[in-house]
């Protein structure tokens, strides 16, 4: 017999949905896009056959249903990787935890989480418009110290730490192999810094100035095995990281809606959102 788990960890609402999510497991498809705007959510949606279901609490919005046949969910998170730590082990506890028992289940439920995401380009010559699909995501977040170390290469977090004299090491994970190779050319890949803020941490200045100089050209001219750095965006890493222990299938995809060298903004983003939603419904469902 499994631990039970405190109800004051695995926490239900009256209505037996858990905490922040609000869902029940019978709420849930076993493929999920997620979003970070809950606005997003009915942008994904309104291309299902039938939407059989939509719940909110917080910045958790949700609509599940059906499109060709598939059952598939969207969800909000809102932003950063302490929303994807809530997101990650709230569906997570969704299908591998009996919600009555508060015991985890025998056998394991491998979820798809696909993030369709806007982020800034570090590259020059990865312009606004574009499509990218993080292979690898290094998070300078915390998150992960409280968690068990994560296996494979931590050549980028090393590397990034050093770059920006961290004073904690960063994490690395990647992609789910299986759920990368299905996407066509049309999406670039490349190596995500998931930062843990949108102005300093991407080195924007407004009135503030960011303590490092240069953090743009730092980060874009590092390079591993042949690979570069190419966008900022704030969940990714988590979403690898946290996948990786749970043992989910997990793929993160970036509208390039900024390019950061050259000073852009992409005047068509919400063009471009739409074109990633689709590209995705298409290859996904
Ligand atoms: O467009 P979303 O999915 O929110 O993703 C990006 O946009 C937000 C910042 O504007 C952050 O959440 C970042 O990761
Ligand atoms: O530059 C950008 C654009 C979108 N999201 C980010 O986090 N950064």
């Amino acid at each position: 017999m499994s631990r039970q788990i405190p109800e004051s960890e695995l926490i239900l609402n009256a209505d037996g949905s858990i905490y922040h999510l609000h869902l029940k497991p019978e709420n849930l498809a076993s493929l999920v896009f997620t979003v970070g705007d809950p606005d997003r959510v009915a942008l994904v949606s309104k291309y299902f056959d039938q939407i059989d279901f939509k719940g909110n609490k917080r910045e958790f919005v949700t609509h599940t249903g059906r499109l060709r046949g598939k059952r598939v969910t969207v969800m909000s998170t809102g932003m950063g990787t302490d929303n994807v730590e809530i997101l990650m082990t709230e569906l997570d506890s969704l299908v591998n935890v009996d919600l009555k028992t508060h015991t985890v289940k025998p056998s394991e439920t491998s979820l798809e989480i696909i993030r369709l995401g806007t982020s800034g380009s570090m590259q020059a010559d990865l312009p606004v418009g574009s499509l990218l699909a993080s292979e690898i995501a290094v998070g300078v977040d915390t998150l992960m110290q409280f968690y068990p170390k994560l296996e494979g290469s931590q050549d980028w977090s090393r590397l990034v730490q050093r770059t920006l004299d961290l004073t904690f090491l960063p994490y690395q994970a990647s992609a789910s192999p299986e759920l990368l190779q299905k996407l066509p050319n049309e999406f670039f890949r490349g190596v995500t810094l998931t930062a843990p803020g949108f102005y300093a941490p991407q080195g924007r200045e407004i009135r503030l100035k960011p303590k490092m100089d240069n953090m743009i050209e730092r980060l874009a001219s590092l390079e591993v095995s042949g690979l570069k750095m190419t966008n900022f965006e704030m969940e990714t890493a988590g979403y690898y990281a946290m996948g990786q222990l749970l043992n989910h299938r997990v793929l993160s995809l970036n509208a390039i809606v900024a390019n950061r060298p050259t000073g852009e903004f992409d005047k068509k983003a919400e063009k471009t959102v739409d074109h990633m939603i689709r590209a995705a419904l298409e290859v996904y469902c």
